[in-house]
């Protein structure tokens, strides 16, 4: 579903933010990206969604390759991704039930069908009862929920999440973490790049390590990742 190859990626005015970084996530697996500020999670999830391109290498997305790509490919390539952001990245004017219907609506789903898939896709978060309530109105966890709703409300074959937690407590992290379990179980594959590492060593998934823009360890590769090794 998700595989790089050699992947370099050097920003104009930044350097290098990946030096060579080959990984395949295969179709419905959870793996989480950790690694320490700068080491380059948030460029490698770029370079996955076709928001940045490879300097060398290739990046392969639900089929769709960087060096095949073109930006105006892009369009289709994010109706098979869903993607979740730190910072929830709801419209504020619009409600839960609203910000998941948009989702929809910009793919030219049959308007018939959006209110119900939408208000299906917010029970699925557990939000049944917050469909009418403006972003303002939701906690940090709820908005995070309503943002997951939207992601998955296509059914997409990949999940992308940078930090979807890191607004969050504890509890609401834990919550978040569930959810994208149960989305991967139902056939989701999920990449999620996170700082926390007591909820990357509460569950037993695949661990994939990023140090200086090079994978550190990779635990679905056969070596233990990082995070049992110093606990
Ligand atoms: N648009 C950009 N232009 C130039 N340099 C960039 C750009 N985006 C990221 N970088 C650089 O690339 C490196 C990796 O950054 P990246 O944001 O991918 O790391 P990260 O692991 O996601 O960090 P954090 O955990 O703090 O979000 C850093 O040195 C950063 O300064």
């Amino acid at each position: 579903m998700i595989r790089f190859t050699d992947v370099v990626k050097e920003y104009a005015k930044g350097g290098t933010a990946l030096t060579g970084v080959s990984f395949n996530v295969a179709k419905g697996e959870f793996a989480f990206l950790t690694g320490p500020s700068g080491s380059g999670k948030s460029t490698l999830l770029k370079l996955a969604y076709f928001d940045e391109w490879p300097t060398r290498g290739e990046v392969e997305t639900c089929g769709v390759r960087s060096s095949a790509a073109q930006r105006k490919d892009v369009p289709f390539l994010r109706r098979k991704l869903g993607i979740v952001f730190q910072d929830y990245r709801l419209l504020p004017d619009r409600t839960a039930e609203q910000n998941v219907a948009f989702a929809l609506e910009v793919t030219g789903a049959p308007q018939d069908t959006i209110r119900d898939r939408a208000v299906r896709a917010l029970a699925q978060v557990g939000l049944a009862s917050k469909g009418t309530a403006l972003p303002q109105e939701l906690s940090g966890g709820e908005r995070q929920r309503v943002a997951i709703a939207r992601a998955v409300v296509n059914r997409p074959l990949v999940l992308l999440a940078d930090e979807p937690t890191g607004n969050l407590d504890e509890r609401a992290a834990r919550g978040v973490l569930q959810l994208l379990q149960e989305i991967n179980a139902a056939g989701t594959a999920v990449l999620m790049a996170t700082h926390n590492l007591d909820l990357v060593r509460s569950v037993d998934m695949r661990v994939i390590e990023l140090s200086r823009g090079a994978i550190a360890f990779d635990s679905g590769d056969g070596a233990p990742p990082a995070v049992e090794r110093t606990s």
